[in-house]
């Protein structure tokens, strides 16, 4: 299907339908292997196009109709990363190289040479083959197993290409404006947590849009591999995309100011045609059309990224298409219509062994008799003198002395033939000046209050210089979530309490509406509105889940899971939230202090789907110390902020110990991690760490080169240890410490029954030790 996907849910607007194609029509379903790889139209029309020379049109055609190989990147955190890419290295090349199939030898996997620190690979069987293959079963395991885990992403080669562009830096507010599945969300997340320390936040967060509902759920999916507190998932038509207004000292919305972003990704929907190596059906669906019914969204998103973007800011504008009404088309017009404010980035330098082709400053528009045209007038009328009604000026390219003003050439085409991947088309842009009127007005205040300053410290009068001006209007907000009261601050601090407790509670329709326009919404004075109660009714039936809630870690519950494992300060109190049923929560979830800010000043306006990480959970165990257990996806999260005394020391005996047992007796671990379980007291979760480094001279080490930090959650009962991991997780660590493959399907209801030994069993049995009864996270 194309990359459109469905737009629907709440403000999807109109929809790409039939997995992203416009038609509409029905198809007869025909088998995989009797479509015809090949369309006389799509050849007419590409040939015309030239996208290649002549001569080179064949080849293209030729490799657009090949299976895709496999591909894939490396994910996570820099140091796991750098284990997971020597364990295939290490491990599984020279598997690969000694494997053959019905007699074949095969080429092993090799790192994609433009892709950054060898993360991204790719392997020239296709996935289906792979699937299938007994002889490559233990490969294909492995990347099932650690895809679920989050350790490596399944993403098309070119899929990976536009977040490259972006440079995510860890301060930076990013926005994915269609972000679905998430592939590239990841990538961006990755990008904002590189340059930070583990256990430390970015300041900058990531906002991951999509239109779709249901597609945007696959992002919190994707976001709970990702472990993230700085990521927001949200539910909005990127070309509506609300503003969010900064708040003055009184905690009241500046009406005028909004929050831009540092990098915004539009990604947008598209006929994606550039597709057909992975989604055979497209040749027979490839429709002159579909473009033309596209390219009014794609305009409007871009258009509302401009506005959103700060100036200085970067964007990338993407496509799995290869036609230049959804491409070029889009981006002169749009470059055209905010009159050099929006600038083509030369990445020329950039990637540089990223074959790619410049963008087109020609092209024709073909209408549904299969003529061909160069501009828009030579489209005759019908008989009501009506003809050209479904096609626009703007899918034509602009005069040519424009184009090359605006230099379309920056714009990246790539095709499948060049290095074995599929079609993409990538644009980098640059906001150079300000676009709106309150932009405007805002960055000559700015400009003024800068020019008054230095005028100041020029006559000598330093000590007057008010450096407040040369702060960022998110000044007020900040100072205060920082504790910084201001005279005569405490209403504002309840207001602002009030209003971090709405977060995004109250999700109204009312508050999309950021309509690209410089017009303001009239949504005056937010503070207008009722606040959240959660026993309230929900006012938006369209999300199933309730509403964030930003706790108070002063109170009740969350006062004591804090207090009970000793939760260090250095962790912000201010970014623990959770959805309330009937009064009371069963997760909590944390955010960055980027993300509670935001959460606060969007207050209503932000449809917000899902957001921060779990790291507390409900326990049902009687006689627990706490009734929270610390969650397996927010325990690095947590651990830099526990307290030594849930924190155990494992040596790799023990490591092996309870990964063969999964709930081992506390007896049958090391007489010294035994006496550190003893000082803890029974029924409460523990965090064994095992730290390669302080092994690294032992004789007995992990089947894998490791040298990140282990983690693992366990809950210590009153006579065992039982592992708090999902299975999936659980099969990774077993087999790159015990270099043994678990079947995940084997692994009936968590317990690995295979790996315990009958003993321990007995013996827990006859203890009647509660640790059995939450053995494993559930994912
Ligand atoms: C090409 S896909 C995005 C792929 C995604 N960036 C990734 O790398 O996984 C386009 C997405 O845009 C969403 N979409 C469609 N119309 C939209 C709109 N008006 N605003 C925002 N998202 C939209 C679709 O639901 C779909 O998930």
């Amino acid at each position: 299907m194309g990359r459109g996907g469905k737009r629907g849910g709440r403000g999807g607007g109109r929809g790409a339908k039939n997995g992203g194609h416009i038609s509409g029509e029905r198809q007869s379903y025909k088998r995989f292997e009797d479509l015809r790889r090949d369309n006389d139209n799509f050849r007419k029309y590409y040939l015309a196009q030239n996208i290649v020379s002549e001569d080179e049109f064949p080849e293209l055609m030729e490799s657009m109709r090949t299976v895709l190989p496999t591909n894939f990147r490396i994910t996570g955190s820099r140091q796991q990363a750098i284990d997971i890419r020597e364990q295939i290295m290490d491990e599984f090349i020279p598997f690969i190289k000694e494997t053959s199939i019905d007699g074949a030898e095969i080429e092993p996997p090799h790192p994609l040479e433009w892709y950054p620190n060898n993360f991204g690979w790719q392997f020239s069987i296709p996935r289906v083959a792979l699937k299938k293959s007994k002889e490559l079963s233990k490969f294909h395991s492995f990347l099932v197993t650690e895809t679920e885990v989050g350790n490596i992403s399944r993403q098309e080669a070119v899929s990976m290409v536009p977040p490259l562009f972006l440079g995510v830096q860890s301060s930076h507010y990013v926005l994915d404006m269609c972000a679905a599945p998430g592939s590239k969300t990841a990538q961006l997340i990755e990008a904002l947590h590189s340059d930070v320390e583990a256990g430390q936040s970015p300041t900058g967060l990531v906002i991951a849009n999509d239109a779709d509902y249901k597609r945007a759920c696959m992002l919190v999916h994707q976001m709970n591999r990702l472990n993230s507190p700085n990521i927001v998932v949200t539910n909005h038509s990127g070309e509506r995309f609300p503003n969010i207004y900064r708040m003055d000292a009184q905690g009241m919305r500046i009406p005028r100011d909004v929050v831009q972003f540092d990098r915004i990704l539009c990604d947008v929907p598209c006929s994606g045609d550039g597709t057909t190596r992975k989604n055979v059906r497209v040749w027979e669906k490839w429709r002159a059309d579909d473009a033309h019914s596209l390219n009014p969204i794609q305009s409007k998103i871009l258009q509302r990224a401009a506005y959103l973007l700060k100036t200085g800011g970067r964007l990338v504008y993407s496509t799995c298409s290869l036609n230049p009404i959804e491409n070029e088309a889009v981006v002169a017009h749009v470059l055209d219509h905010f009159e050099g404010a929006l600038k083509l980035v030369d990445v020329s330098e950039q990637l540089p062994a990223l074959k790619r082709r410049p963008g087109l400053k020609t092209w024709k528009v073909m209408t549904r008799d299969g003529n061909l045209h160069d501009e828009f007038e030579s489209i005759p009328l019908d008989e009501a003198g009506r003809g050209r009604r479904k096609y626009m000026q703007k899918f034509f390219p602009l005069d040519q002395a424009r184009m090359e003003e605006l230099h379309i050439e920056r714009c990246m085409r790539i095709y499948s033939h060049l290095q074995n991947t599929g079609g993409f088309f990538v644009a980098v842009l640059e906001k150079v000046a300000p676009i709106s009127v309150d932009e405007k007005r805002k960055a000559a205040a700015e400009a003024a209050a800068l020019a008054a300053t230095v005028e100041k410290i020029k006559s000598g009068n330093a000590a007057a210089v008010d450096i407040s001006c040369l702060e960022s209007t998110a000044a007020p907000a900040t100072k205060r979530l920082a504790g910084e009261s201001e005279a005569g601050d405490s209403d504002a601090d309840s207001v602002s309490l009030k209003r971090a407790k709405i977060g995004s509670a109250q999700i109204s329709i009312a508050g999309d509406d950021g309509s690209g326009d410089e017009e303001e919404d009239g949504d005056e004075d937010q503070a207008k509105r009722p606040l959240y109660r959660p026993d309230e009714p929900r006012e938006d039936p369209a999300l199933p889940e309730n509403p964030f809630v930003f706790l108070d870690a002063s109170k009740d519950d969350l006062r004591a899971i804090l207090e009970y494992y000793g939760i260090r300060d250095t962790m912000s109190r201010n970014g623990f939230l959770s959805r309330i049923e009937n009064g009371a929560f069963r997760s909590v979830y944390h955010v960055s202090d980027s993300v509670r800010q935001l959460m606060e000043l969007a207050g209503q306006r932000l449809r917000v789907v899902n957001t921060g990480i779990r790291v507390f959970s409900r326990n049902s165990v009687k006689g627990a110390g706490c009734s929270f257990r610390l969650v397996c996806e927010g325990v690095p999260q947590l651990l830099p902020h526990l307290p030594d005394r849930y924190v155990v020391e494992a040596s790799f005996g023990d490591l092996k110990t309870i990964l063969n047992e999964i709930n081992p007796l506390l007896t049958a671990l090391s007489d010294e991690c035994h006496e550190r379980l003893r000082q803890v007291p029974p029924s409460t979760s523990v965090v064994m760490v095992y730290d390669p480094a302080k092994h690294a001279l032992d004789t007995e080490k992990p089947y894998t080169r490791m040298t990140a930090k282990l983690s693992i959650p366990c809950w210590r009962g009153h006579a065992s240890l039982s592992v708090h991991m999902d299975k999936n997780q659980l099969c990774s660590l077993i087999h790159r410490v015990l270099g043994r493959t678990v079947d995940r399907n084997a692994v009936g209801g968590y317990r690995l029954e295979n790996n315990r030994t009958a003993a321990s069993a007995e013996a827990r049995a006859a203890l009647g030790d509660g640790s059995d009864a939450i053995q494993a996270d559930s994912a």
